[in-house]
C-alpha cells in the first residue's frame, strides 16, 4: 500500500513509497543526468523545487561529500523510480522528503505536454493524499518566490586563494555551485565570494578584475542588487555570468528574460558556438531563459534543440556569460574552456 503521494497541478495524485517523511511542496522540475545525484541535490539553484531523476536508478555509488556542490540538499523533495538506501538515509537526515516507485517517465511526460508546474509530497506512515494536495494548494509560482536570494547565499563575504598570482574575482553569489569557485581558484584567481545582495562599495573594497555573476534559483528579476552591480561595473571591469547569472546581465543590460515552457534539464544539451560552428554537450537545469539580449549583447551560442541564447557576449565591453554549466558537476567538461576565456579578460 502507498504510503507516500506527489499531487500535481490539476490535482491528479500519483501513489508512491516514502524513502524519507516529511511534506513538502516547489515547483516540478527533472534532470534527465544518469549520474551526478549528489551535486544535483546540494545545487542551489533547485531551492524551492522538487526534483525528479529520470534516470531510473539514483544513489548507486553512495554520496559522498567531496561531491557535494554546497553544504545541503537545496530541492524540497526527491522523486526516483529506484532510490537506494545510501540516498534515502542522506535525505532523512537531512529532512528532505523523497520518494520512489513511481513511474517517473510519467511525470517527465506531463510536464513535458502541461509545462512547468506546481506540486506537493507528502511521504510517511501518517499522510493522507489530502497532505500532498494541501501542499500543492500552498505552493508559490517560482516568481513569487522574491527574496530567494537570502535562501542560498553567503551571509558575509568569504575570500579564496588569497594572495594568488590571477585576477581578482568579485562572484556575487546568487546560490554559487562550489564548482565554480574551484574552476577560478584552479586558474590562480583569487576569488571573493559576496552576499547576493552586495552594494557597490562592498564590492569596491577588493578591486576586482572581474565581475561574475553566479547560477542561481528563481526569477532573475529578483535579483535586482546584482543587476545594479552590473550596471556599475559595465565598462569599467570584464563581466561574466553563469545561467541565472547571464540572466541578470542581460536584464540588466537592457535586455529581457521570460519563463521557458519547461526548461532545459540534463547533462546532454547541444549548444552550438555561432562563430566556430563547433557544438557541445553541456549540463543545463534552468526554467528561465533571455527573450532579448538588448542592444549590448550578441548572441555567439544557441540551443541546437530550441535556437535559445546559451552565450552572449561584447568584445568592447569585455562580457562572456553561459546559460549552461561550463563547471558541470555533473556532467561533461567540454566547456571548461569557459573559465580560460574569461579570466583572459582581465589580462591577469
Ligand atoms: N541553474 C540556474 O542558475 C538556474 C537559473 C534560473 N533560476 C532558471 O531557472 O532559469
Amino acid at each position: 500500500m502507498a504510503d507516500a503521494y506527489v499531487a500535481l497541478e490539476g490535482d491528479r495524485v500519483i501513489e508512491a513509497r516514502a524513502r524519507a517523511p516529511g511534506t513538502a511542496r516547489g515547483e516540478l522540475v527533472f534532470t534527465t543526468a544518469y549520474t551526478g545525484y549528489e551535486e544535483s541535490l546540494t545545487d542551489p539553484s533547485y531551492e524551492e523545487q522538487v526534483l525528479t531523476f529520470s534516470y531510473p536508478l539514483i544513489g548507486n555509488y553512495g554520496v559522498r561529500e567531496e561531491r557535494f556542490e554546497s553544504d545541503r540538499v537545496h530541492p524540497r523533495a526527491a522523486v526516483a523510480r529506484e532510490m537506494t538506501d545510501d540516498v534515502a538515509e542522506w535525505l532523512e537526515s537531512e529532512g528532505v522528503p523523497a520518494v520512489d516507485h513511481l513511474d517517473t517517465r510519467d511525470i517527465v511526460t506531463e510536464i513535458r505536454d502541461e509545462g512547468a508546474m506546481k506540486c506537493g509530497v507528502a511521504a510517511g506512515p501518517d499522510v493522507s493524499e489530502q497532505d500532498a494536495l494541501d501542499e500543492l494548494h500552498e505552493c508559490k509560482h517560482m516568481s513569487d518566490h522574491t527574496d530567494i536570494g537570502a535562501q542560498v547565499s553567503v551571509d558575509d563575504v568569504e575570500s579564496y586563494n588569497e594572495g594568488g598570482d590571477g585576477a581578482t574575482v568579485a562572484l556575487v553569489d546568487c546560490g554559487a555551485k562550489g564548482s565554480i569557485v574551484d574552476s577560478l581558484v584552479e586558474r590562480d584567481a583569487t576569488v571573493h565570494v559576496f552576499p547576493y545582495d552586495a552594494s557597490e562599495d562592498d564590492v569596491a573594497a577588493v578591486d576586482p578584475d572581474l565581475l561574475f555573476i553566479s547560477n542561481g534559483p528563481g526569477d532573475p528579476q529578483n535579483f535586482e542588487q546584482a543587476g545594479e552591480l552590473v550596471e556599475t561595473y559595465v565598462g569599467d571591469v570584464p563581466l561574466a555570468g553563469i545561467c541565472l547569472g547571464q540572466q541578470v546581465v542581460a536584464n540588466a543590460l537592457g535586455g529581457e528574460t521570460e519563463k521557458m515552457e519547461f526548461g532545459h534539464r540534463g547533462v546532454n544539451q547541444p549548444v552550438r558556438d555561432l562563430r566556430t560552428n563547433q557544438v557541445v554537450m553541456t549540463t543545463q537545469n534552468h526554467g528561465y531563459t533571455v527573450a532579448d539580449p538588448g542592444e549590448k549583447l550578441d548572441v555567439t551560442q544557441i540551443n541546437v534543440n530550441d535556437d535559445t541564447p546559451e552565450g552572449l557576449e561584447n568584445d568592447d565591453l569585455d562580457i562572456i556569460t553561459r546559460q549552461y554549466h561550463p563547471e558541470a558537476n555533473p556532467g561533461p567538461h567540454d566547456s571548461l574552456g569557459f573559465f580560460d576565456d574569461v579570466l583572459a579578460m582581465t589580462g591577469e
